[in-house]
């Protein structure tokens, strides 16, 4: 992808440049490219968002995820909800508001994805649900007893990680037309399930957000194993709860 935000944008470049791998214009690129290779940003869906102090950096709408720039990249003042850095011609991701909602309960960064075996799990419960007769809107992705489960905080205001014994429960959201639309109900879900760190949208991907950027990223990374290892489980008639 061509770099855009020269011109209009000059005099707030200095918000996206730097040398530092670690900064949010570069990691972000970085991680997108990791995350296309997954399976989880292809045909420009999902991404990232990172919280460093009072900016918010954002990826542009509609993009090749896996080619973008530092200098495609959006910057917010998180205090004002005001664009610092604005690229011309792109606009900010439909999942900026979503995002938000991560940062507003006290998360340092955000992570969309498409993957499949998270798309698959909800397509997993849904059928639970239908074939159980149980309200599908009200159903949740559970498991228990796989060791990976460890990679995943206990919740929100609580110190360590859930141990192998604990239930892991990721609760799912109903998908909108618009990606935008889903604001609502994500942030339902987070007060609903206030330890939470993760919601699935059916048919859709995954939330995941953690206090900096590492701990979203490897919240991701133990989501979408665990997420893979149950749609092979059940292909193999193994439960998800012992
Ligand atoms: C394949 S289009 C997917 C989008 O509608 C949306 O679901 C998404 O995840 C990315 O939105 P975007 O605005 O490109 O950042
Ligand atoms: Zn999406």
């Amino acid at each position: 992808m061509k770099a855009q935000g020269s011109s209009a944008d000059e005099s707030m470049d200095n918000l996206i440049t730097s040398t530092d791998p670690e900064h949010p214009a570069n990691h972000i690129c970085t991680l997108c490219r990791n995350f296309y290779a997954l399976g989880w940003v292809t045909g420009t869906g999902g991404g990232v968002s990172i919280r460093d102090g009072p900016h918010i950096f954002i990826a542009p709408s509609g993009v090749q995820k896996e080619l973008m720039q530092p200098a495609n990249m959006f910057v917010m003042d998180y205090a004002t909800r005001a664009y610092l850095r604005k690229p011309p011609i792109l606009k900010p991701s439909a999942c900026t508001p979503l995002f938000l909602a991560a940062f507003d309960r006290g998360a340092g960064s955000c992570i969309h994805t498409h993957s499949q075996w998270a798309v698959l799990v909800t397509l997993l419960v849904e059928k639970d649900a239908v074939s159980q007769g149980r309200e599908v809107s009200d159903a949740c992705f559970e498991i228990e007893q796989i060791e990976q489960i460890k990679g995943i905080p206990k919740g929100r205001g609580k110190d360590g990680m859930l141990g192998f014994f604990d239930r892991l429960t990721v609760p799912i959201i109903e998908n909108t037309a618009h990606e935008e639309d889903l604001t609502q109900s994500l942030e339902a879900a987070m007060e609903r399930y206030p330890e939470t760190y993760a919601v699935l949208v059916r048919r859709h991907g995954l939330y995941v957000w953690g206090a900096n950027v590492q701990k979203a990223k490897t919240q991701a990374e133990s989501l979408d194993y665990i997420f893979r290892l149950a749609v092979e489980m059940r292909r193999l008639d193994l439960p998800w709860i012992q």
